[in-house]
């Protein structure tokens, strides 16, 4: 596959945020870069991410869910590898960071928009979903409106997405088992009734964080390249099987 570079300018038209999670007092200020809204990433162009890292197909993930599930950590926990814990400091708007993930050979650049679950925010959120390939939808185990909010953010995603969007429920905070209110139970069956592929992660320890963002980046690989003739990529059962050699979530 051929790779040429190109030269993306910076655009400051974004609605700013932070990417938090602090730790020690750190302020852990806007680490995300610049990108304006409804900018079009194109699948099959070969370039540059700001990274300064080559990518071969690019695409929009989101991140939703209720304000404190744990977003912005599981976005810092899988860019950076680190859990910044600390006071809790509400995403403003929206922001996002790029990822290139190294998908079967082929270089799959995530673009993930990290949102603000607040209710205030909301509208903000709504104007960037269209243009979403991939979807994270979060709940926190530790928190049952959280979990109960999920059909209320289906919702939303059906209003305002794209039909095709992959999307994907996440219970965070799996590691918090004292203040566990939500079962797993509960969330695999949620997931069944609504025939999305599910799983529990903890941004703290980081389970299952890598394995979230590579599924979706393989189910997103795998719809624009596949050949007329080859079998589709199953991403439930992807999960499945991931979760199952994992060992991870065995009841
Ligand atoms: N134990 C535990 N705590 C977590 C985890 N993920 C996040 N937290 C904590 O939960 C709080 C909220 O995390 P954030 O990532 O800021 O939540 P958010 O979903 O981005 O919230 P908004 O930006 O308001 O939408 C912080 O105090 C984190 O330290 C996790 O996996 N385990
Ligand atoms: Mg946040």
């Amino acid at each position: 596959m051929s790779r040429k570079k190109t030269v993306k300018s910076k655009n400051n038209t974004t609605p700013t945020a932070t990417l938090h999670c602090k730790e020690n007092g750190s302020s852990g200020k806007g680490t995300g870069s610049e990108m304006p809204l409804n900018s079009v990433v194109h699948p099959s162009r070969p370039s540059l991410s700001n990274s300064s890292e080559f990518y071969d197909i690019a695409f929009k993930v989101m991140l939703v869910g209720d304000s404190g599930v744990g977003k912005t950590c599981l976005l810092v926990r899988f860019k950076d590898g680190a859990f910044l814990a600390g006071s809790f400091i509400s995403t403003v708007g929206i922001d996002f960071r790029n990822k290139v993930l190294n998908v079967d050979g082929v270089k799959v650049k995530l673009q993930i928009w990290d949102t603000a679950g607040q209710e205030r925010f909301r509208s903000v959120t709504h104007a960037y979903y269209r243009d979403a390939h991939a979807l994270l939808l979060f709940y926190d185990v530790t928190n049952k409106t959280s979990f109960d909010n999920i059909q209320a953010w289906l919702t939303e995603i059906y209003e305002y997405a794209q039909q095709d969007v992959v999307l994907m429920l996440l219970g965070n905070k799996a590691d918090a088992t004292h203040e566990r209110v939500v079962k797993r139970e509960e969330g695999e069956k949620l997931a069944k009734e609504f025939g999305v592929p599910f799983m529990e992660t903890s941004a703290k320890t980081g389970m299952n964080v890598e394995l979230a963002f590579m599924a979706i980046a393989k189910e997103l690989k795998h719809r624009s390249m596949k050949t007329p003739n080859e079998s589709g990529f199953k991403l439930h059962e992807y999960v499945n099987k991931e979760m199952k050699s994992s060992g991870c979530c065995k009841s």
